[in-house]
């Protein structure tokens, strides 16, 4: 891992953020919209063409059959667990839902907001390096609980042409039985502009690696996206009182999703940065994915030596990670000058794994620094809002000079005379 010093090396922390971000422009970007035009243009032949280019597999279909979904094997204990991850994913969405609401005025009249569920909208479940069947329902969850009426889900087939096993029964155990073994962002492509088979979607949603994470950025516009959820990222704030394994074993936790996942130590703790440095060569050799983990602590691992537990919390905000560690003494005392992070994991009892599987709130979350501006996916990313004005003839007489002076001085004469002939007029006299 890169190391540097705060508030020294300030430049080399600027060029980490500059270079070791998922640059979503230049090479990425034209690859991933030929990808997307050739979709648009071919349809379903493109899909067939890039599966077999990227998944490695002929594939017969791109649909996959109900009975798949319904029979694939999957240890009893392990629905079980997939279960409780539902009920406790469930509940959070529900404390979470937006509602209609309206508000009168002294008038009689009233204005407000109506929320509607989104008509249909497209999973994206990852599946190259690895099975996620937590994301199935960190992405299904908030969409039944919202009311979507179409939800279909897309996931890349392994080397046998079929979708994980363990996916497939989550998406039964959800209820969702339109699924497309595609990946990559030809299903992202798909799902934006359909083909003969696949019927577009109004809003994808779901996290991917960065040609899936690209192509929703491009498509965005065509339909609505949740966010950039691209490769994992986390960063840990420790100080003495941290345990320098439980640190290493986080770290690597969102290494072995991508060879391009971030993580980040910063402490104020010489003893804690050569003691996890020494636990993280020990646990990478126990770890079937450390070619994947080794890769990312190498390239885009960073740990930030800093004076102070202030300093530490500045460069976090600066970053502004998708997952947040504080294994601090007395953690729940910094929560509020955390700013900038999709997910905030306090205290040492808290590993961010928790996080993914099944403590609540979703794991599909903002990276690349985005967190600045973007929330975790929630129940309300699946409605939308209308708003609604009801006006009574007292309130229109009560607001109609006001709304004259402006559009009068809009230079849109229509607009008062829309206003002022409702008043002048003598016909129709319903509500
Ligand atoms: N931010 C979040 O909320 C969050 C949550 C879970 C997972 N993740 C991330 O999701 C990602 C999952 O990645 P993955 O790769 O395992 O699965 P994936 O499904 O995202 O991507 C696999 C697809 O990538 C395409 N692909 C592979 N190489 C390509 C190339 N050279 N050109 C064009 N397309 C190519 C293929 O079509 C393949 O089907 C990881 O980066 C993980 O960190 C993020
Ligand atoms: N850590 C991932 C989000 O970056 C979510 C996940 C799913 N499965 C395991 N982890
Ligand atoms: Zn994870």
């Amino acid at each position: 891992m890169e190391k540097i010093n705060l508030p020294g090396d300030r430049k080399r922390l600027e060029d980490f953020l500059q270079n070791k971000k998922v640059d979503y422009a230049g090479e990425l970007m034209e690859n991933v919209n030929s990808i997307i035009e050739d979709v648009v243009n071919e349809g379903d032949k493109a899909l067939f063409d890039f599966t077999e280019k990227y998944d490695g597999v002929k594939l017969e279909r791109l649909s996959v059959d109900k009975s798949f979904l319904k029979t694939s094997e999957i240890d009893e204990e392990l629905l079980d667990s997939l279960k409780v991850a539902k009920r406790r994913l469930i509940d959070y969405s529900k404390s979470q839902l937006d509602k209609s609401w309206y508000k009168r005025n002294e008038n009689g009249g009233f204005v407000g907001e109506q929320i509607t569920p989104i008509e249909r909208v497209g999973l994206y479940i990852p599946g190259g390096r690895a099975a996620y069947p937590s994301s199935v329902l960190m992405t299904a969850v908030p969409a039944l609980v919202a009311g979507v009426n179409e939800i279909v889900a897309v996931s890349p087939p392994g080397k046998d042409g079929k979708i994980n096993p363990t996916v497939a029964r989550t998406l039964d155990l959800c209820g969702i039985d339109e699924v497309y073994s595609i990946g990559g962002a030809q299903a992202i492509a798909a799902l934006a502009y359909g083909t003969e088979t696949i019927k577009r979607v109004d809003k994808i949603v779901g996290p991917g690696n960065k040609y899936v994470t690209m192509a929703k950025k491009l498509v965005f516009g065509q339909v609505d996206i949740d966010m950039l959820a691209g490769p994992s990222e986390v960063l840990v704030i420790a100080d003495e009182t941290a345990a320098p394994d439980a640190i290493a074993s986080d770290l690597l936790a969102q290494a072995e999703h991508d060879p391009e996942a971030r993580v980040v130590l910063i402490t104020a703790e010489d003893d804690i940065i050569m003691e996890v440095e020494d636990e993280l060569e020990k646990q990478l050799e126990m770890l079937k994915t450390k070619e994947t983990a080794r890769s990312s602590l190498e390239n885009y691992g960073l740990i930030i030596k800093v004076g102070n537990l202030d300093e530490a919390i500045k460069a976090s905000n600066e970053i502004a990670p998708e997952h947040l560690e504080l294994i601090v003494n007395d953690s729940l005392k910094y929560i509020e000058r955390i700013k900038h992070a999709g997910s905030i994991f306090i205290g040492k009892w808290t590993p961010e794994v928790a996080g993914d599987y099944l403590a609540g709130p979703n794991h599909v979350l903002p990276t690349s620094g985005t967190a600045r501006f973007s929330s975790p996916l929630s129940v309300n990313d699946f409605v939308k809002s209308s708003s609604l004005i009801y006006f009574t003839e007292e309130e229109l007489r009560n607001t109609f000079t006001d709304i004259e002076r402006i559009a009068e001085s809009e230079g849109l004469p229509a607009h008062a005379s829309a206003a002022r002939i409702r008043l002048e007029s003598t016909g129709d006299k319903n509500d």
